[in-house]
């Protein structure tokens, strides 16, 4: 996937060094925009082994409206488990607990996930709750029954819960546009910020899935998966694995394939198979919590 592996090199090449919340610096590039053509095969980065489960079961996640990392520990996906653990800590229920006593919690005692493992009110509850609209359900309908409308959007961004959120969140607002002969579904996300090296192999991935789903819900062709992207960023100490990355040739794209889709509601988890996904051996990096 040579576009990401453009995004690598352009952020390396006129990006500035910044600082940020976290603690670890970034090289940062405000303002770039990548483009995936589903019809050439399924964007999920080849240059390292990228966790296709965890994007998969995540993205149900949200489908589903749920914001209680439970089910993704349940299905021993980690990628959300340090946010819910950073809150406990800071609750009065924090007793010196390890970040993997937590996790062990969550999964044994309903009661305690119920309370400490929700990150409160993030994407699943904006997309399928936003204030009382499923926009999902509503954009859906507004494909199928006025493909040529502009106002296709669908917004995580909501300013009055932003701070009830474990974090805010990055994905922040999408727009479909069906082409103009009635054929084909595109999709453009506009991401605030992006963690080039951890995060966003998995948002590329992600909504590539969402664009594939609603496409074939709507009867259409999944084409363009555009990736507009606000602080494109690479952290300091993820460098020498970009650039490792840099120096392995992409290999070809995998393909997607749904068993028994009968609507995106109902999509379950053993019926979406990456297939043919050749990818390089995976890279370790550190998250910026
Ligand atoms: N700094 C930062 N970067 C992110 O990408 C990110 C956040 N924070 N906070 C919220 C979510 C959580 N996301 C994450 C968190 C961890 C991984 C991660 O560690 N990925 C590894 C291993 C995954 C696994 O096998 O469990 C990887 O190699 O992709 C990826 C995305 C994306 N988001
Ligand atoms: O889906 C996601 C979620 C998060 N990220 C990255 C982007 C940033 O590195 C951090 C969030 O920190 P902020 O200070 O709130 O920007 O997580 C991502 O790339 N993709």
């Amino acid at each position: 996937m040579q576009q990401y592996l453009d995004l690598l090199k352009l952020v390396k090449a006129k990006g500035e060094h910044r600082s940020n919340r976290t603690g670890i610096d970034t090289i940062s590039y405000f303002g770039a925009q990548s483009r995936y053509d589903l019809r050439h095969g399924f964007p999920l980065v080849t240059t390292k082994k990228v966790f296709m489960k965890g994007i998969t079961h995540e993205l149900l996640w949200f489908i589903a409206g749920d914001t209680n990392i439970k089910y993704l520990v349940d299905h021993d996906v980690k990628i959300w488990n340090e946010w819910p653990y950073e809150k406990f800590k800071k609750s009065s229920d924090f007793q010196g607990e390890t970040l993997a006593e937590f996790i062990d919690l969550i999964k044994t005692n309903a009661d305690f996930a119920r309370v400490h493992g929700d990150l409160g009110p993030v994407y699943g509850k904006q997309w399928r709750d936003f204030g009382g609209v499923d926009q999902l359900k509503k954009i859906i309908q507004e494909i199928k029954t006025n493909p040529d409308s502009r106002r296709l959007i669908i917004s995580a961004w909501n300013p009055p819960l932003v701070d009830s959120m474990a974090l805010p969140p990055c994905h922040t607002m999408f727009q479909f546009y069906v082409s103009p002969d009635h054929k084909t579904l595109n999709l453009q996300l506009y991401q605030r910020s992006g963690d080039l090296f951890l995060g966003v192999p998995f948002n590329i991935a992600s909504y590539a899935l969402l664009l594939a789903m609603v496409a074939q819900e709507c009867n259409l062709e999944a084409g363009e998966f555009i990736h507009t992207i606000g602080d494109a960023h690479i952290y300091v100490n993820h460098l020498e694995q970009v650039d490792l990355q840099l120096t392995r040739e992409p290999k070809k794209l995998p393909t997607l394939v749904i068993n028994n889709f009968t609507s995106i509601f109902d999509v379950k988890f053993e019926d979406i198979k990456i297939e043919n996904y050749d990818s390089w051996p995976a890279i370790k990096g550190e998250v910026a919590v």
